[in-house]
C-alpha cells in the first residue's frame, strides 16, 4: 500500500517561535518520532555550513541538544528528510558529491538505545549511506607470536584484490620496519582516548601494556573499496567485535605449544626478554579464552605454516571451489542538486525541483531502502538506486528501440 509523501521543508522559526529557542539561522526540516520532534538544520547563514540537530521533547515541553555520534555530513547546503522504520531519518543532502549525499540519522535504533542507556543522555548517531553490500569481515585472533600477521600477509599477497587489512591504532612504538598508516596508525594515548570517547572505535583494548583499537573508519574504508576486511586483533578485541553490530567470521589461531610460541617470539626478535615474558603470560589466558569462550567460529592450529594457511583458505572458501571475485565497490549516486523526496513503501522517489534541461536522468531517481544493512557506528549499506526515464519513448524517438 502506498503512503503519502512525508517530505516537507518549512520554516520552523515560524512554527516554534512561541518561546522556543531554535539556534538555526538557515534551512531546517523537522520530523516527528513518537513524542519527539527532530529538527535538522544549519547553525549559521553561510551558504555552506555544518548540520546540527535539536530535539523538542513534547512530553517534557523542552528543547534538548543531543550527544552526536558518528561522522556527520560535511558539506551542507540544505536537505530532504524522510523517516524510516520509526528509528532513523534518511537525510539527502543538496549539492553534495555523488558519494556523499545519502545519510542516516539514527534516533532510536538498537545502537542509539544502547548509547543512551550507557551515557544517560539523549543520543543521535550519523551513518553514511552507500550502495551495494560488503562481505563479512574476517577477525583473526590469537596470542602474540602465533603467526597471525604471517598468515594475513600470505593471504593478502595471494589475493590482493580480495582482501584489505584493517589498519589499527596503537600507542606502542613502531618497530624498525613498520610504517605509520600501513602496519598501524601510531598515535598518542590522549588522542586515542578522546577518539574512543567520541565513538570513533569499533573496539579497543589494553594489550601487553599498550592501547590498541580498530577505528570504524578502518573497517569501512576497506569495505568501500570492495574488498573483504581482515582484522588482526587480540581476544579481548574479538570479544568486543562479537558483541558489536559487525557481522564477522571469527578465527582463533592457536600455537602447537607455549614452548614453540616462545621460540617464535625469540626468533622474531622484535621484543625485549621482559616483553616476551609478558606476552607469554598473556598467551596462556588468551589460549584458554580462545578455545572455550564461544567467541570463535573456527580454531586453527599453526604448527606447520603451509598446512595452516591451506586450512585458512579452505574455511574462507578459497580452495578453488567457490568464485573469488571481489564485490564491486560502492557506486556514487548522481542526485539533482535541489530536489523533493517522497516515500512509497520502501522506495524513496527523489525528484528535481527544477527540471534538468539536457540531463533528463537527473530528474527522477528511486532509492530502494528495503535491503538496508549495518548502520551506526559504521556505514549503512545495501541502498539500491534506479533512474526513472522521464520520457519512456526517448529510445524510440532516437531510433534505437528494438521490438523483441
Ligand atoms: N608455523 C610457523 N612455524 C614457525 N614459525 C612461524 C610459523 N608461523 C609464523 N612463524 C614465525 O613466527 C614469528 C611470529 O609470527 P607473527 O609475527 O606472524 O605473529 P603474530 O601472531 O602476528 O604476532 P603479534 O600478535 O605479536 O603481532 C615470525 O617470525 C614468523 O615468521
Ligand atoms: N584489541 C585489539 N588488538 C589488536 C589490535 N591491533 C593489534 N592487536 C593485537 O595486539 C597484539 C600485539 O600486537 P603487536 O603488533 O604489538 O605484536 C596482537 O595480539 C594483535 O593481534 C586492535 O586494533 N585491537
Amino acid at each position: 500500500m502506498g503512503e503519502a509523501p512525508v517530505f516537507y521543508v518549512e520554516n520552523l522559526k515560524d512554527r516554534f517561535s512561541n518561546g522556543f529557542n531554535l539556534r538555526f539561522k538557515g534551512f531546517e526540516t523537522s520530523i516527528d518520532v513518537g513524542d519527539k520532534t527532530f529538527v535538522i538544520g544549519s547553525n549559521n547563514n553561510d551558504s555552506i555550513s555544518s548540520i546540527e540537530v535539536q530535539i523538542y521533547d513534547k512530553s517534557r515541553r523542552k528543547w534538548v541538544i543531543p550527544t552526536v555520534l558518528g561522522t556527520e555530513p560535511k558539506r551542507y547546503e540544505g536537505h530532504s528528510a524522510i523517516l524510516l522504520n520509526e528509528d532513523r531519518i534518511m537525510v539527502i543532502t543538496w549539492g553534495s558529491t555523488p558519494d556523499d549525499c545519502i545519510w542516516f540519522l539514527e534516533v532510536d535504533t538498537e545502537y542509539v538505545k544502547q548509547q543512551k542507556k550507557a551515557s544517560g543522555t539523549e543520543v543521535i548517531a550519523w551513518s553514511k549511506g552507500v550502495t551495494g553490500d560488503a562481505e563479512k569481515p574476517v577477525v583473526i585472533s590469537g596470542p602474540s607470536g602465533v603467526g597471525k600477521g604471517t598468515l594475513i600477509n600470505m593471504l593478502m599477497k595471494e589475493f590482493p584484490t580480495m582482501f584489505g587489512f584493517s589498519v589499527s591504532h596503537t600507542t606502542r612504538a613502531p618497530r624498525s620496519m613498520e610504517k605509520n598508516g600501513v602496519h598501524y596508525h601510531f598515535t598518542e594515548r590522549s588522542i586515542m582516548e578522546k577518539d574512543i570517547k567520541d565513538g570513533k572505535f569499533l573496539e579497543f583494548a589494553s594489550v601487553h601494556g599498550n592501547l590498541y583499537g580498530t577505528s570504524i573508519e578502518a573497517v569501512e574504508a576497506v569495505a568501500d573499496s570492495g574488498k573483504r576486511c581482515i582484522l588482526d586483533i587480540d581476544v579481548q578485541g574479538a570479544k568486543s567485535v562479537r558483541a558489536s553490530s559487525l557481522d564477522a567470521v571469527f578465527i582463533f589461531i592457536s600455537p602447537p605449544s607455549i614452548a614453540k610460541l616462545e621460540e617464535r617470539l625469540h626468533l622474531r626478535g622484535t621484543e625485549t626478554e621482559e616483553q616476551i615474558q609478558k606476552r607469554l603470560r598473556n598467551a596462556k589466558a588468551e589460549i584458554e579464552q580462545g578455545k572455550s569462550s564461544g567467541i570463535f567460529d573456527h580454531i586453527l592450529c599453526n604448527d606447520h605454516l603451509e598446512k595452516c594457511y591451506d586450512d585458512l583458505k579452505k574455511l574462507l572458501g578459497l580452495d578453488g571451489t567457490t568464485p573469488t571475485n571481489p564485490k564491486p565497490s560502492s557506486k556514487g549516486i548522481n542526485l539533482p542538486s535541489k530536489h523533493a523526496a517522497s516515500k512509497i513503501n520502501n522506495k524513496i522517489l527523489v525528484k528535481s525541483e527544477t527540471p534538468a534541461s539536457g540531463n533528463p536522468s537527473k530528474n527522477s531517481i528511486v532509492l530502494d531502502v528495503s535491503l538496508l544493512k549495518g548502520g551506526a557506528p559504521g556505514r549503512t549499506r545495501g541502498l539500491n538506486v534506479f533512474t526513472i526515464d522521464p520520457n519512456p519513448f526517448s529510445d524510440c524517438l532516437n531510433g534505437i528501440h528494438k521490438l523483441s
